[in-house]
């Protein structure tokens, strides 16, 4: 059966770096992958069309595809719409909520040709492989209530940290699996020294333990966390943690790759359905230059065809193109070294698609 894919661009660099991931999908296609792809508008891109952020017909493609690759949202243009509603970003967590997305995979490898990218010592980080399962429709980012409100002669911001055992346990359940098919520990991060909720997160990662005997668990609170990714990041396997926590680690896991541009993402709800994305955003910064890093995003097609789509040989066909071209030595200015060429995105995009026809 032909299934539907729907892909996002959004704003910034999204419609940059897409079009180079789109093409890679039509390879898939020439090869027999048997889908239906579909644009549509999300974030700023949509609230200048439509007044929205997520308009309505973008939401019910989003419902009606069994995965979707988007590139980033928001930028400098939006961050003044004085309605937080409207903001860009607030159509892409209404994508993650309405499609109940809860299981957020970021994994940070970082790929041989690339550990003297890394800002950390090579030797710290050649041959990481950690994967980190962020919660991610819940937490801070949509507890109730929050908002800004007069008190006492004062404005006052307030959010609200919450998540219930059912969320705590659908999300273990998603990373002691993948420990299992993993190196079978996992670090479950937390704050269960100040935060109730993230004493009730532990409780539960401890109460699911016994179902995965052959998994270590262990716990870490955030902080130590952080800087334990710094020090010595080759000692994690599979970090679960919540939607903040994840939010932040994972950009700093980023950059033990080599740059942020290399890092993708699945965001997964229970039947399988799943967004693909680059973890990182719409790089104001550099939009519109054509020098973004367009890995990112084509390893999220990967992710997209490994775990929605179940296709894992051409998964690992583009994870091996882009292999390739590192191995040539092609670089975008993100990760460029000395003795390595400088590429564009669409360059870039060339030299995968190449590698993956050769292969
Ligand atoms: N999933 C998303 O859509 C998403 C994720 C994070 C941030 N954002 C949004 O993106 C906007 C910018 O946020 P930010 O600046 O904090 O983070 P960012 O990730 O967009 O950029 C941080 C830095 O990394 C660089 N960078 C990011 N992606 C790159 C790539 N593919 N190639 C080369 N360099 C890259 C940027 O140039 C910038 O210097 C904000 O509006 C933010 O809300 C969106
Ligand atoms: C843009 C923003 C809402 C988003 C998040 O915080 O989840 C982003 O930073 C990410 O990591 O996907
Ligand atoms: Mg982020």
């Amino acid at each position: 059966m032909t299934q539907k894919i729907l892909v996002l661009p959004g704003d910034g660099i999204g419609p940059e770096i897409t079009a180079q991931a789109s093409r890679i999908l039509a390879a898939c296609q020439a090869r027999g992958l048997d889908v239906d792809v579909e644009e549509a508008l999300l974030g700023g891109s949509a609230y200048d069309a439509h007044g929205e952020p997520l308009p309505a017909e973008t939401l019910e493609k989003a419902k009606a595809a069994r995965a979707i690759l988007l590139g980033a949202v928001g930028g400098p243009k939006w961050d003044r719409i004085e309605d937080l509603s409207k903001r860009p970003e607030k159509g892409l967590l209404g994508v993650r909520k309405h499609l109940g997305l809860f299981g957020n995979l970021r994994p940070a490898i970082t790929y041989p040709q690339l550990a003297s990218a890394s800002s950390l010592k090579p030797e710290l980080v050649a041959g990481l492989d950690i994967m980190i399962v962020r919660e991610l429709t819940g937490g801070i980012y949509f507890g109730q209530p929050r908002g800004i409100e007069e008190r006492d002669g004062e404005r006052v911001g307030f959010n609200t940290y919450v998540y219930s055992e059912s969320e705590i346990e659908r999300i273990g359940r998603v990373a002691f699996e993948m420990a299992q098919k993993r190196d079978k520990r996992l670090c479950s991060v937390d704050k269960a020294n100040v935060l109730e909720a993230t004493i009730l997160w532990r409780e539960v990662m401890e109460r699911l333990a016994p179902e995965y005997p052959d998994v270590e668990l262990s716990h870490m609170y955030v902080d130590n966390a952080a800087m334990q990714l710094v020090r010595a990041p080759k000692q994690f396997d599979v970090v679960v943690t919540g939607n903040m926590f994840g939010d932040i680690l994972s950009d700093a896991a980023a950059m033990l790759t080599g740059s942020i541009g290399m890092l993708p993402s699945a965001s997964l709800n229970e039947s399988g359905q799943g967004m693909y994305e680059p973890c990182h955003g719409s790089a104001p910064d550099i939009a519109g230059q054509g020098i973004a890093n367009p890995l990112a995003t084509i390893l999220s097609v990967a992710m997209m065809l490994r775990y929605s789509l179940d296709e894992p040989a051409l998964a690992e066909r583009i994870e091996a193109a882009v292999g390739k071209v590192l191995d040539d030595g092609l670089r975008t200015a993100d990760i460029a070294a000395e003795g390595t060429r400088t590429v564009s995105t669409a360059e870039m995009g060339d030299a995968v698609l190449e590698a993956f026809e050769a292969l």
